[in-house]
């Protein structure tokens, strides 16, 4: 199907493995060009290993990745251009300034000489450029950070965590600026996080993964607006209340003990609940509870989240 929007992240099926470990299973990122694509998942769930495959630190066993259109693995260097990182890692020199750090890596990427003051300009730290990071906040780190990630204006940017461990004015000024910076740096930025919370106040697009697999992708305000509603119905006869419910055209299943109706994307709850309780009671079936709710992300994440079932 043809896109709207070019990606400016695009991958196929990447998998990696350690041993008998599948970190990321057969993933098709979709990052359209200027978004803020918030890459969510649990500690463990593979968002690292997936950052490492898109940046070539880490070589795929099988699938592709493409950045601003250019294949990882085949055209590593001209692909390693297109990008700049934000990683947790930072290995700034303490006793430089932040001007100085900005620019011994702005002469290993042979750019001009003034760059750092460009970058510093965009993540509003010129007036501290001259003082040694040492004497750096976390935040203003995580901002020098960010702003060698521009160096060069790459068209994407791969911060992985770039919160972790700030107070929280850090963060309300990270997330402030995040929003922004698309529109400030030109670029489109995948943002990684294991907190949804983060990701709804700043993205623009998500991505789920759980263990490995990308379990929910798309623009955040359609994924909010299509996540249809269900009732949980608390009784004694769940079979029983399934079978009803499926005969008057309701998708119904079990869920432990309860039973959950899934509506249709735009169906009102109140209504459904309200049809469900009087067939459940024509029928005979005893209901103790009967709960109307929304499906949140939230939810989904939760799901996506889960730890696997151990085999019995
Ligand atoms: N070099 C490695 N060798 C073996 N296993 C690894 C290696 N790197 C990652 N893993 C495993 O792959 C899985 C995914 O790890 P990954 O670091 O990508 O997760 P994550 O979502 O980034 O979590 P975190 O936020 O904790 O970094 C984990 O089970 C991890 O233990």
């Amino acid at each position: 199907m043809p896109h709207a929007t070019p990606l400016a992240i695009e991958t196929r099926g990447l998998t990696r493995r350690f041993g008998a470990r599948t970190a990321v299973d057969a993933i098709d990122l979709r990052v359209p060009e200027r978004s803020v694509y918030g890459f969510l998942g649990r500690n463990g769930a593979g968002k690292t290993t997936t950052i490492k495959l898109l940046l070539g630190l880490l070589k795929a066993d099988a699938g592709s990745a493409r950045i601003a259109g250019i294949d990882v693995a085949t055209d590593r260097i001209a692909a390693a251009r297109k990008v700049g990182a934000l990683l947790e890692a930072q290995g700034f020199y303490a006793y430089l300034t932040g001007r100085e750090n900005l620019d011994l890596s702005r002469r290993l990427l042979g750019l001009p000489a003034g760059e750092p003051d460009r970058v510093l300009e965009i993540v509003e730290m010129a007036a501290h450029a001259g003082r040694r990071v040492a004497d750096y906040s976390l935040g203003m780190r995580q901002r020098l950070g960010l702003a060698r990630a521009m160096l060069g204006a790459p068209p994407v940017l791969v911060l992985d965590e770039p919160t972790n461990g700030l107070d929280p004015e850090g963060i309300a000024d990270m997330r402030r600026f995040l929003r922004e910076l698309p529109e400030r740096a030109n670029a489109t930025v995948l943002l990684s996080s294991h907190l949804l919370g983060e990701i709804e106040q700043t993205a623009t697009h998500v991505g789920i993964l759980g263990h490995g697999r990308l379990v929910l992708q798309g623009a955040l305000a359609e994924l909010k607006a299509g996540l249809a509603a269900e009732v949980e119905i608390g009784t004694d006869a769940p079979e029983q209340a399934v079978a009803v419910a499926r005969s008057h055209g309701f998708a119904a299943e079990r869920d432990d003990d309860a039973v959950v109706v899934r509506l249709a994307a735009g169906e009102e709850p109140r209504g459904a609940a309200a049809a469900l309780n009087r067939a459940l009671c024509v029928a005979g079936v005893r209901v103790h509870a009967l709960a109307p709710r929304q499906r949140s992300l939230e939810l989904l994440y939760r799901q996506a989240a889960q730890p696997v079932a151990a085999a019995a």
